[in-house]
């Protein structure tokens, strides 16, 4: 695991926004695994504008999500349709026939995965996949105790997953119990894994997925078992790692690396 710590959320969005920059100039045709939550906006805005300026195209991306509601259909202003429409798809240049979002308002949710499975394997695989976490330490919509080689499958919410996102829907709204989210496995599937959080409401988080134990009891440790996982955090979300210091380090002697390289 590569571990970034950084000073603010600013800068964990535009250092996150770098690493999928450089992949699209690398390979113009890239899956990408994207992500909802407040935390990937900024990430957003930023590949926004990089578009704008032309450093990079959509035209021939193709992209899932990791999530969305089970009960919602993606004109719902609270679906993750909605939410990448809104924040990212309506403002780049990608054919929207390449956004895939799981559906959640499928009438046979079980086929729908498996669908969605198939779908990911047909583009070849996610290329990159983007991650939140949640104060559980889960991602995507894997709760605690999701099988650590898990599939994309309907998920039951956590009481605190529900109590977390209530922020998002009306006091008298409908909230979905229910999600589609990828498995554990189908995360560990990507070729790269990006996972950013801030603010010390997920130092907890961040302290089991890094510094605990491999367990479903935190979904995002299985990121232990990626070849290349690249945690990038604030200082606020590192500030109940142990070894700080150590990861700062090899941040700084990976930088050397990389600048002697050329790279
Ligand atoms: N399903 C999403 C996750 O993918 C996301 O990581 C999490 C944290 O969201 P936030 O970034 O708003 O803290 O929220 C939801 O539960």
């Amino acid at each position: 695991m590569q571990i970034v710590i950084l000073k603010d959320s600013a800068s964990v969005a535009e250092y996150g926004a770098n690493i999928f920059i450089k992949q699209l100039q690398k390979k113009a045709d890239s899956v990408l695994g994207l992500a909802t939550g407040s935390t990937p906006v900024s990430l957003y805005q930023g590949l926004i504008a990089a578009n704008k300026a032309k450093q990079i195209s959509f035209s021939g991306v193709k992209t899932f999500n990791l999530d969305e509601y089970l009960g919602l259909e993606g004109t719902h202003p609270q679906s993750y349709r909605y939410f990448m429409n809104e924040q990212l798809f309506d403002h780049i240049d990608i054919d929207k026939s390449q956004t895939f979002v799981p559906p959640g308002d499928a009438e046979n949710p079980i086929e729908a995965c498996q669908g969605y499975e198939e779908q990911i394997k047909a583009a070849g695989g996610i290329d990159i996949q983007l991650l939140g976490i949640g104060r559980n330490g889960h991602i995507g919509f894997n709760e605690p105790s999701s099988g650590l080689m898990s599939r994309t499958r309907v998920k039951t919410l956590t009481k605190a997953t529900i109590d977390d996102n209530a922020r998002f829907f009306a006091v008298d709204e409908y909230q979905p119990h229910l999600s589609i989210t990828m498995g554990i496995g189908t995360i560990l599937d990507a070729k790269k894994v990006v996972l950013l959080a801030t603010g010390e409401n997920k130092a907890d988080a961040i302290k089991a997925t890094v510094e605990g134990a491999l367990t479903a009891a935190c979904p995002a440790s299985a990121l232990q078992l990626h070849q290349d996982a690249v945690l990038v955090i604030d200082e606020a979300a590192a500030s109940k790692l142990a070894d700080c210091d150590f990861y700062k380090h090899i941040e700084a002697e990976n930088q050397n690396l990389m600048a002697k390289l050329g790279l």
